[in-house]
């Protein structure tokens, strides 16, 4: 089995009394492009920092391309390529100065290396902007030379803390582009807010939550999860709903919205033993009983769905129950009338 590009084992962090990284495990294949989810404060820069050395872990491991970020950090820099949420560069340098800077300190071969600058900036359409002073880029731009300079040395694992973070929708298309181009070759490690994004470059997702991981698999699985089938009725909603439920081959039925100005139509989306197609079945019994149907779908779980089931799941349950209403205490009678 090939050495795992990054490799996490139990690892945790703290931050005084803030448990920022809660014994969090997973692996990333060589090649392989992931995305890292999770809600604000989550841990996901925790977890990257700790990965690219800049962080040390209060406990467990991590390896990158086998070497230990906490005893070989000098090897792991050599095969990682890093672009922080916020993107520290020198205000008074140019972008190919910066750029032609930074080679050198990542030993990029001097043969090649202006070739290697020039097909960075066309790829990360940043030559526009060479000769500009880094202190006068848009926070756009910013990223982009952040982008390039993670690539500089063609490290074969890429950590992208939120790569298109300020950037315009063009740019946050081309930028995926070109970190899809990297899958296979490079190994990436992507975090991001924007759910679309991972769909569009990614294979597999890691959510974590409040510093532990959630749910790690491919993008591929949630979508063959079983079905959910969507019904609106003509009816009365509470008789409808029952039907359903007591249909045999239905496991679980909840309301579903209805347009707005749908009166008299209600919405029920419902699950069925082994995700069974029952759409026809249903269509069938609903309109022998008289009942009009308005709609009828089959929906098909995406990573929103998961990533709410996830993040809600566990906001719900931290959260406490709501405190009973106070019963009112019962007036005093009125005194009788004089
Ligand atoms: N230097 C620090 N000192 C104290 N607490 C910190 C520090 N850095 C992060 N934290 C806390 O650790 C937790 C995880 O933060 P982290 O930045 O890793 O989350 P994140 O998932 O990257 O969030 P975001 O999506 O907002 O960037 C949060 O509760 C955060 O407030």
């Amino acid at each position: 089995m090939p050495t795992p590009a990054i490799q996490v084992e139990h690892l945790s962090k703290n931050y005084g009394p803030v448990l920022a990284v809660n014994d969090v495990s997973f692996e990333v294949k060589p090649g392989e492009l992931v995305g890292f989810l999770g809600p604000n404060g989550a841990g996901k820069s925790t977890t990257m920092r700790i990965l690219t050395t800049f962080l040390p872990a209060s406990s467990g491991y991590a390896r990158v391309a086998g070497y230990d970020v906490m005893y070989q950090s000098m090897e792991v820099r050599e095969r990682i390529g890093y672009l922080p949420e916020s993107v520290p560069l020198y205000p008074e340098m140019r972008v190919s100065e910066y750029l032609s800077y930074r080679a050198r300190l990542k030993s990029v071969p001097r043969a090649g290396r202006l070739a290697r600058l020039d097909d960075l900036m066309v790829r990360c359409r940043i030559k526009e902007v060479r000769n500009r002073l880094l202190g006068t880029l848009s926070k756009g731009y910013r990223q982009r030379v952040g982008l390039a300079d993670a690539m500089l040395a063609a490290p074969p694992v890429l950590i992208l803390d939120e790569p298109t973070s300020g950037l315009d929708p063009i740019q946050i298309q081309q930028t995926l582009e070109t970190i899809k181009e990297l899958g296979g070759r490079h190994t990436v490690l992507l975090s991001t807010h924007i759910l679309s994004e991972v769909e569009k470059v990614c294979e597999r997702v890691i959510i974590i939550n409040k510093g532990r991981v959630k749910f790690d698999n491919t993008l591929a699985s949630i979508n063959e999860q079983e079905p959910t089938y969507e019904f609106e009725v003509r009816g009365p909603a509470g008789e409808v709903g029952e039907f359903l439920k007591a249909q045999p081959e239905v496991v679980a039925v909840v309301a579903h919205p209805v347009p707005v100005g749908a009166d008299g139509v209600a919405g029920f989306e419902l699950k069925s033993k082994g995700g069974k197609d029952v759409r026809e079945a249903m269509a069938a019994r609903l309109t022998g009983k008289g009942w009009g149907l308005r709609h009828l779908g089959l929906k098909r779980a995406s990573l929103e769905d998961q990533y709410t089931q996830v993040v809600l799941r566990q906001e719900a349950a931290a959260t406490p129950a709501p405190e009973p209403e106070p019963t009112p205490e019962p007036e005093p009678a009125a005194p009788p009338a004089a």
